[in-house]
């Protein structure tokens, strides 16, 4: 059995071979006949939930007194490395970490703020849509060093091997972001602030500079275990390295053919050259399926048979063939809508459960008009992956407003204060701001301090004053509880009066709020509080049953649901066309997508899609006609179809 090997091996677990129930034998089988210690492993997940469910897993097989303390993510184990040695970063104790949002606002601060910065060329004479935009780029461009390893000062360099002189509007964004990065830096360390990137940055940097430090963090684990290995980017594979390097067990699973975070950075190569750079590792197969029916299969094996390059394996099943996968054309956008949302209604009427129905699209786009019937049918929905829980807005004020409460006077609050210093509205516009933001830093001041110490600024003065008394009183009721403490400055500083003056649209942040304060009950350290927040782990809604999923094809790899529509297979969307997308990336993004369904799967396509004329998509043609029928257009629709759009196969 695979999970036995020893020394250096990877699973190359195909879908739905159970690659979870691999690496959770993994463990097993170390702990349990080889004796090693649990606290001695190291298991490496990409998401919360996939951590989530080891941990349960290897709980209930063995235990919870023996199931490893370093089960978790990238970021989760970087930050646990990086709160021991903050140092390495630049960074005290305590220090804060930003969320992706965070750092692209961030990134616009420098821009704005840093007089003779080519914000002029970026704004691009004033269209701030496009700044937002190149802002964004100009943050993931700086992310994209850090996952290669690059500090700020060689990032220059990096940029010029990167794109040379090249005049194109990406090139120029990437210049830019080098030039930001020590910037950017700079100001995180002022900040005490790490980004995700950072978490894992300092602590391999180190580690390679540094054989005392790489052994100290390496001695402390005897094998290293990891997930998806297929996803790791170059920071996350030598940093895995350098922790197996002494006793080489390291024990991967993975899917080359599952491979879709090129963009951001994972290098597919990791996996494909194990052998290469593993002379003495394994390679072995899963190849039975336990989830999907054999047409379901069938397709999708056919379409990733088309990439040359992958590693050899074919799927099977013991299922029974099911049913083809349907194919369905539709007139446009709202008519393929109206046809998912009515089918969703039919199949939930003869008694299948809404949560056992997806809906997976290529870009995030694309549910809009999906949500647009689904709620006009009154079929409940749940948008999943969307902004995650962490991110929403009053989720991260009610958060704001405690972290200012705990540190006032802390520079790392300023981002808090900045956020919430004028919510409810206290006439703190963009100008008081920056006044105190000018205060703050000639004197070296938080900007709580330097608001404190304002003369004051009229009508305005009064009010941001008793905000700010407010934030010290609640600070000084030692007795509340985490949880209590937030509720009681939202209570004081006017938040839940906003909300519930706003009527219908303060509902959902208002339940939101609810959910947090449920959330901080568990927690008694500040810290842990907020770490659980920055690294997005255990948002509720996880488990909302009775709703349909939304999600991008994205969001659900690993998932699977037993019925699955995939809209918008069309040659104008899907695959992506571009100079620089990666065909091969999108064709293993469609085996995803064909590989979540368990028992039904309906592709449909659109001849027009906005105002541009579309075909079926290039894998739709792929399908093999055993195993999918092209179904014709429902008829019981409000608007009829226009007679036949040819399907070209
Ligand atoms: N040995 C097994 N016997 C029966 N069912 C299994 C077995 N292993 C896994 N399964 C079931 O097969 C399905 C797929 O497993 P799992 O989700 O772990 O696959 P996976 O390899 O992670 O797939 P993917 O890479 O596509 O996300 C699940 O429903 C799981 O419960």
């Amino acid at each position: 059995m695979a999970a036995r090997l020893e020394g250096a091996v990877v699973v190359l677990a195909g879908a739905g071979t159970g690659k979870t129930a691999t690496l959770v034998a993994g463990v097993c089988d170390r702990i349990e006949r080889r004796k090693m210690r649990a606290d001695r492993i190291l298991a490496v997940t990409f998401t919360n939930k996939a951590a989530r469910e080891m941990r349960e897993r290897i709980a209930s097989a063995l235990g919870y007194d023996r199931t490893p303390a370093w089960v978790g993510t990238f970021h989760a184990h970087g930050c646990r490395q990086l709160r021991r040695d903050p140092g390495i970063a630049g960074l005290r104790s305590g220090f804060e970490i930003l969320s992706a949002e965070d750092a692209v606002r961030l990134v616009r601060r420098i821009l704005k703020g840093e007089g003779g910065v080519s914000d002029a060329a970026l704004e691009d004479d004033g269209n701030s849509e496009l700044f937002r935009k190149r802002v964004k780029r100009i943050a993931h461009y700086i992310g994209d060093f850090k996952e290669r390893l690059i500090p700020p000062d060689e990032a220059w360099t990096a940029a010029g091997e990167q794109v040379g002189r090249e005049q194109t509007d990406e090139a120029y964004l990437v210049r830019e972001a080098a030039r930001i990065y020590p910037l950017y830096q700079a100001a995180l360390r002022e900040a005490n602030a790490a980004d995700y990137g950072d978490l894992l940055l300092f602590p391999t940097r180190t580690m390679a500079g540094s054989e005392e430090y790489r052994r100290e963090w390496a001695g402390r684990f005897d094998a290293v275990m990891v997930d998806e290995f297929q996803d790791v980017n170059l920071t996350q594979y030598r940093w895995l390295r350098l922790l197996a390097r002494d006793h080489g067990e390291f024990f991967a699973v993975g899917d080359d053919a599952q491979s879709i975070y090129g963009w951001r950075g994972a290098n597919i190569g990791y996996i494909r050259n194990f052998l290469k750079e593993f002379p003495h590792g394994r390679m072995v197969a899963l190849e039975r399926n336990f989830r999907s029916t054999g047409h379901i299969l069938d397709a999708a094996n056919a379409i990733i048979a088309l990439d040359p390059h992958r590693l050899p394996k074919t799927l099977y099943t013991e299922e029974g063939a099911g049913e083809p996968i349907k194919v369905v054309a539709y007139r446009d956008g709202n008519q393929e809508a109206r046809g998912i949302a009515g089918e969703i209604g039919r199949r939930a009427a003869t008694g299948i459960p809404y949560h056992h129905i997806a809906v997976l699209y290529r870009y995030n786009y694309l549910s809009r008009v999906i949500e647009e019937q689904l709620l006009h049918q009154q079929i409940p929905y749940v948008l999943v992956g969307d902004t995650g829980f962490w991110q929403r807005g009053a989720v991260k004020d009610a958060l704001s407003l405690f972290r200012l409460s705990v540190s006032p006077y802390d520079r790392q609050s300023d981002e808090a204060f900045r956020r919430v210093v004028n919510v409810p509205r206290r006439g703190v516009g963009g100008k008081t701001l920056a006044q105190l933001e000018l205060a703050a830093r000639e004197q070296s001041l938080s900007l709580f301090a330097a608001a404190e110490r304002a003369p004051g600024f009229g009508v305005v003065a009064g009010k941001l004053q008793a905000f700010l008394a407010t934030i010290h009183d609640v600070a000084a009721e030692t007795d509340l509880t985490i949880a209590e403490r937030i509720e009681r400055l939202l209570w004081r500083v006017g938040y839940f009066e906003m909300l519930r003056a706003q009527g219908e649209e303060g509902k959902d942040p208002l339940e939101n709020l609810n959910e947090l304060l449920g959330i901080a009950e568990n927690f008694s350290s500040v810290e842990n509080l907020f770490d659980h927040a920055a690294l997005g782990a255990g948002a509720p809604g996880d488990g909302l049953d009775g709703r349909v999923r939304l999600m991008t094809i994205h969001g659900a790899k690993g998932l699977e649901f037993p019925e699955i529509f995939l809209p918008g297979w069309e040659s104008t969307l899907f695959p992506q066309t571009g100079d620089n997308v990666d065909q091969d990336e999108e064709r293993r993004l469609a085996y995803v997508a064909l590989t979540r369904p368990m028992k039904r799967a309906t592709i449909s396509w659109c001849a027009m899609r906005g105002n541009r004329p579309a075909e079926p998509s290039r894998f739709i043609e792929e399908l093999p006609p055993a195993c999918a029928k092209t179904a014709s257009t429902p008829q019981n629709q409000s608007t009829p179809p226009r007679p036949a759009v040819p399907m070209r196969r």
